[in-house]
């Protein structure tokens, strides 16, 4: 009796404690015991107060230990927890940040020591309250710490990419810049593997090899030509480079530019660790032929550009085109550029792998005859598939229809001559729809006066 007894009480005083810690938890008490043993550990510990003032004291400059810590500091998750934290607009408008109320208390923890800092705001400093028996273990690896951490965090904001794109109107500062946010990747990007992966490991053998290149007398620089009909996925491909490389993206549209100089000015105003994208070049080279005034670019000046005179290092440069017929071979010989890379319209293989992407198809019972329609040579570009695909994202069998509609249409009409697939032919247009980089950032206001499953990858 006194057995099943004890067995009783132990289950009851389990379900009273399962019942204290809801109660804790939904009613906020848990946060006043923990406030109050706060309080109770106060008494028992004696604190040292340091402080971290905005000017320094005599001189009145900026101190930057002040700048780091309160980059630190925001960066702690602690301050989500406390009871008053600010909310401010970061350096992106759609940033919101957390930043210090005054005299808001924040924890920290190091190497076992919990410590607090608050923000008095009045006299624009903070302070660090650490115990007494902590401050010799911590104080100076913590200070280490949070130098390393805010110098980091710095970094890491300094490597948010950006786009630079030519401002016609100010000739003092040429360089306009946005937030580079676009999210291709070379993962998201539906190209052959192996070409992929060959253009990843050229990318990351560029990353490490300027000693390489200095020992050969050679500028370190790397430049692509990304060749093949619109929509085939060109800027795309420089976007998932960018991301790829973490390196800022300058977009060169040589209709902007009016002389060899002021391209080279241009040049010499950008940073080490970015792409340079030329897009359109064969639209250019044949407009430019055609124009041959004084006042525009030059040949001669495009190609000094391409050979590197201007000695730009660590950067990437990229030209797209739509084909390279007709292109002066000249613009087009090794160390000009220095790869070549073919955007096809699309093959069964890729359509698959979009399919996938966009669809979450793996098969499908209209696969065969989507196979057989790409087997006849018809195709789309990876932008008309998508559209399709995205326009149809509920029914991914709809989807595939209207695909076998598209490209069944698309082959009657090229049989019967009625149309030549965009691109297809050295036909040149103002206003062609390929802007380029411009065309995915049209969210951006700023105006310019002109827009600006791959097969092989050739050294
Ligand atoms: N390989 C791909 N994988 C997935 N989607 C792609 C691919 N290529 C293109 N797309 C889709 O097509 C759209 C247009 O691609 P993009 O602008 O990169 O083509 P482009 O070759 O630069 O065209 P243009 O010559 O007209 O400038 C992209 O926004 C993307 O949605
Ligand atoms: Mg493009």
């Amino acid at each position: 009796m006194l057995f099943y007894n004890l067995i009783f009480l132990i289950i009851l005083i389990l379900f009273l404690l399962f019942l204290l810690r809801i109660l804790l938890f939904k009613t906020g008490l848990i946060y006043t015991v923990n406030k109050l043993w706060r309080i109770t550990q106060d008494w028992c510990h004696v604190y040292q107060f340091l402080t971290i003032p905005e000017l320094q004291n005599e001189t009145f400059h900026h101190n930057p230990l002040y700048t780091k810590l309160s980059r630190y500091l925001h960066s702690l998750s602690s301050i989500e927890d406390s009871d008053f934290t600010n909310l401010v607009n970061g350096k992106n408008e759609n940033d919101i940040v957390l930043t210090l109320n005054p005299n808001q208390i924040i924890q920290d923890s190091f190497l076992g020591a919990t410590v607090f800092w608050f923000n008095d705001s009045n006299l624009r400093k903070f302070v660090l309250k650490i115990r007494k028996v902590d401050k010799r273990r911590i104080l100076r690896p913590y200070l280490h710490y949070i130098l390393t951490v805010s110098d980091e965090i710095e970094e890491q904001r300094k490597r948010d990419l950006r786009l630079f794109i030519i401002d016609g109107g100010d000739r003092n500062q040429r360089w306009r810049s946005f937030p580079f946010t676009h999210p291709s990747t070379f993962e998201t990007m539906a190209i052959e593997t192996d070409l992929k992966n060959r253009v990843k490991s050229d990318l990351e053998s560029f990353l490490n090899a300027k000693q390489h290149y200095h020992r050969l007398g050679r500028v370190w620089k790397r430049s692509f030509l990304l060749y093949g009909p619109s929509g085939t996925g060109k800027s795309s491909f420089v976007a998932a480079m960018a991301n790829f490389l973490k390196y800022d993206v300058y977009d060169i549209d040589l209709f902007q530019i009016e002389t060899d100089s002021d391209l080279k000015s241009l040049l010499l105003e950008t940073k080490p660790k970015s792409i340079i994208v030329i897009e359109d070049l064969d639209q250019f080279l044949h407009e430019n032929e055609k124009r041959r005034t004084k006042t525009w670019l030059s040949s001669s000046g495009l190609l000094n550009f391409m050979d590197g005179i201007q000695s730009c290092e660590e950067r990437v440069t990229v030209f797209t085109m739509k084909t390279k017929e007709n292109i002066d071979p000249n613009f087009l010989r090794p160390g000009r550029v220095d790869i070549h890379i073919n955007f096809p319209l699309c093959n069964f293989s890729t359509f698959k792998t979009m399919a996938n992407n966009y669809l979450g198809l793996k098969e499908h019972k209209l696969f065969s005859q989507v196979e057989e329609i790409f087997g006849k040579g018809m195709s789309l570009s990876h932008a008309e598939l998508s559209e399709l695909m995205i326009a149809n994202r509920n029914s991914p069998s709809r989807a595939i229809r209207s695909i076998i509609a598209v490209l069944e249409m698309d082959g009657n009409r090229r049989r019967s001559g009625l149309i030549g697939r965009q691109g297809e032919h050295d036909e040149f247009q103002d206003g062609d729809e390929g802007e380029g980089l411009k065309k995915i950032y049209r969210v951006l206001s700023f105006k310019s006066t002109r827009g600006g499953g791959s097969s092989s990858a050739n050294n």
